[in-house]
């Protein structure tokens, strides 16, 4: 195999003349022929050989013209030309990219030391030593064969035949006698001479440094026998291992993309096109390649025959990742080459499982990708649907995303588990709403439940409408309206939601509440999640499925599925959960967050782990005084989304008998709201009181009241109050501001 500039002639490494010894041997010195001829081994006149040349010597024809250079290309703009250089290289810029690469070239070093190192004694030295055997019986028949003149012996013996009996046959034997002997008598004096330096080292160092000079004599004598007895041997001495994959080589990488038929093969193959590789280096868990692909050839093409392109590499499936370089050009390839399946890792740690809370608003961890990178999620503004087949880690992934919104304590939980396995009932001590069950009950306690959030939705989309201009520029519940005016991220989470759509009795009222809240609910700080093992119609209707922002694709039986959860034509672009292992669990397809759809391996979080996160959320939650609902041990069905207008009603009759006129001082409405809701209003004052009602645009007056010193004070107006609570409008559509 070769790298696409090695097809290039002239190239040193090519054999084959360059273009200076190719015109040389046309039109000029016979030196620089032979000399190249020389380099491949041709044969050449000998001495003595007839080497006259004979014939007509004629002109060594005209250098044919130089061709017109063509003219310089006229740049019209090159992108980099107002990009600053870098200063320093990548490596010291990212040194966790330059610890990950460190960290693997290690592990192998250490994996390869541990594997030889026990074997050196047990394995190699044995078989060393067998070779140093044949060393020695190779030496010894040498050596007797030199002494002998072994050598010359059929040349002596055709000599010797011719003159057998003659004075010149006795020289011959002579000569050949004395040869040996001055062998023989080499081979004592060297035999002598080894004596003479053993008792030599006796004399000046001892015993013990003739034992050393033995020991470094014999270990020498061992070495090159066996040097020489391996020389013999074509079986490496190493235990290596039956390379099962294919050492990957830029030429392995070429051809493997060459056999995805990219661009014209036309072109490829007149070398007018390559694949070029720009960079090929070690990084976390694997190895990273940066190709230009050929002009025309798009990253898309070759994440769709990502098949085709593991099967070249001769590599598992899922070690295989082609991904785009936005920033580059869509030609790009960042081809990352994993040095395990994902099965064959161990499983994600969560980094939130021991300490750290979250802002719903902002993205939280849920697992990592094939490289290891953090892969996080931001649920608000978003609705969520997880599919997969049963067993491949859909409740895992469903708690990661769950706790993850739930360490945000501000968030509400909705959660309605409808498989009746009580997966999820472990999160009931921060819940507001947790049930688990197919029963008719449970699917009217799901109705029951999206039709308080639509109330809320209601509540909150007039509240938003009633604040000035300034305060909601973008109208939507932000992360500082959610702090200022209390209102709630909430997550509305159905698992097995097909069960709840095909429900007769309830079925299409709780399809209609949940297009109302999926449609609506994201800029109200309301997210949903809906999560199935058969994502199909029934699971998550059309009309619901068509709003669903972030999807997460476990592993599918077929290709209607996995473009049911990712969406439409995925899998033609080569995004197929199809495709994932089924070992592998939790791995799964996320699209929505980025550009492309990319790999997680979600964090494996168990009941126990889960156990220990949610009692953590729990303390917060209670020191803030943030438990609602069942968690605050309350019956799930009293959801209570009331604000401070609605308790003023509460306390405040029409016809107050003690306050005739309507209005009632401040400090006496907090006395009030505290007897009511002490939970809620315990401790509040009267500024307390006036503030809370200037939120729903309630303003205090001067209010007198009765006779004698200090008898006007803050205080508000019933009317306004009423106004208030009655400012409940049709919601508005923000779909389209959304998207
Ligand atoms: N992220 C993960 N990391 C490691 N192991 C996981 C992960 N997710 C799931 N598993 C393993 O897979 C098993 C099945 O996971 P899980 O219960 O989430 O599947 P499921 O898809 O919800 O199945 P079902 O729908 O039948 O309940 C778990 O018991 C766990 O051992």
């Amino acid at each position: 195999m070769t790298t696409p500039n090695e097809h290039m002639p002239g190239t040193p490494d090519d054999g084959l003349p360059d273009d200076a010894a190719l015109s040389a041997m046309v039109y000029g010195s016979g030196h620089e022929v032979e000399a190249t001829r020389l380099d491949q081994g041709a044969t050449l006149v000998q001495p003595g050989e007839d080497n006259t040349l004979t014939g007509e010597v004629i002109d060594a024809p005209p250098a044919p013209p130089a061709e017109d250079a063509p003219p310089a290309p006229r740049v019209l703009e090159h992108r980099g030309d107002h990009e600053p250089l870098k200063v320093l290289p990548q490596w010291a810029t990212s040194p966790e990219v330059f610890l990950a690469a460190a960290k693997r070239e290690a592990t192998f070093l250490a994996s390869w030391v541990g594997h030889h190192g026990l074997r050196l004694p047990f394995v190699y030295l044995p078989k060393f030593l067998v070779r140093a055997g044949v060393g020695f019986g190779l030496c010894v028949r040498g050596l007797s064969r030199w002494v002998s003149d072994a050598e010359n012996k059929a040349t002596r013996t055709a000599l010797m035949v011719g003159v057998r009996g003659t004075s010149e046959w006795k020289t011959l034997r002579k000569e050949h006698a004395d040869g040996v002997r001055a062998r023989l008598a080499g081979l004592a004096a060297a035999g002598t001479m080894s004596g003479v330096a053993g008792v030599t080292i006796n004399t000046y160092t001892g015993a013990e440094g003739l034992t050393v000079a033995a020991i470094a004599a014999g270990t020498a004598a061992v070495t090159a026998f066996g040097i020489v007895g391996t020389k013999k041997v074509t079986k490496p001495i190493l235990d290596t291992h039956e390379e099962q994959v294919p050492k990957l080589t830029m030429d392995l990488v070429s051809d493997a993309l060459l056999t995805l038929g990219l661009g014209s093969m036309g072109e490829v193959k007149a070398g007018r096109a390559e694949n070029k590789i720009l960079r090929i280096f070690s990084t976390t868990g694997g190895v990273e390649i940066h190709v230009d692909l050929v002009p025309g050839a798009t990253t898309a093409m070759v994440i769709e025959r990502k098949d085709r392109l593991a099967s070249a590499l001769r590599r598992p499936l899922d070690t295989v990742w082609p991904e785009n370089n936005h920033k580059a050009n869509p030609g790009r390839l960042n081809l990352y080459i994993a040095d395990k399946a994902l099965s064959e890792r161990r499983a994600v740690e969560w980094k939130l499982a021991n300490k750290g809370v979250t802002n719903v608003f902002e993205p939280f961890p849920i697992g990592e990708d094939q490289r290891g990178r953090p892969v996080s999620v931001n649920l608000m503004y978003n609705n969520v649907v997880v599919g997969g087949l049963p067993g491949m880690g859909k409740t895992y992934l469903l708690r990661v995303l769950i706790l993850g919104a739930m360490l945000d304590p501000r968030t509400e939980l909705h959660i309605h588990e409808l498989k009746g396995t009580g997966d999820l009932l472990a999160l009931k001590p921060v819940a507001h709403v947790c049930q688990s069950g197919d029963d008719p009950d449970d699917f009217k306690a799901l109705r029951d439940d999206l039709r308080n959030v639509r109330e809320e939705m209601r509540r909150r989309s007039a509240f938003i409408r009633s604040l000035p201009r300034e305060e909601v520029s973008e109208s939507k519940v932000t992360d500082e309206l959610a702090n200022r005016y209390g209102l709630k991220p909430m997550l509305f989470v159905i698992d097995e939601s097909q069960l709840a759509f095909k429900d007769p009795a309830y079925g299409g009222e709780i399809a209609d509440l949940v297009e109302d809240v999926t449609r609506l609910g994201r800029a109200l700080g309301i997210i949903l999640i809906l999560a199935t093992q058969r994502p199909n119609k029934d699971a998550i209707p059309t009309a619901i499925s068509a709003l669903i922002s972030i999807r997460i694709c476990l592993r599918v039986g077929d290709q209607t599925t996995n473009d049911m959860v990712l969406g439409t034509s995925m899998y033609k672009a080569g995004h197929r959960a199809t495709d994932l292992d089924p070992e592998a669990k939790g791995v799964a397809l996320l699209a929505g967050e980025k550009a492309d759809p990319q790999l997680v391996r979600s964090a494996s979080v168990d009941g126990a782990a889960s156990d220990k996160i949610v009692e953590r959320s729990r303390v917060i939650r209670e020191a803030k005084g943030l438990l609602t609902g069942m968690a605050a041990g309350d019956i799930p069905a009293d959801l209570d989304h009331s604000t401070v207008v609605d308790h003023l009603l509460a306390v405040w009759p029409e016809n107050d008998p003690e306050w005739a006129n309507g209005k009632i001082w401040s400090d006496e409405l907090a006395a009030r709201l505290a007897e009511h809701k002490p939970t809620l209003y315990t401790g509040w004052d009267a500024a307390q009181v006036n503030a809370a009602a200037k939120r729903h645009g309630v303003t205090a007056k001067n209010v007198k009241h009765g006779t004698g010193a200090n008898n006007v004070r803050k205080g508000l107006v019933r009317a306004e109050i009423v106004k208030a609570a009655g400012d409940v409008i049709a919601l508005p559509d923000t779909t389209t501001e959304e998207d």
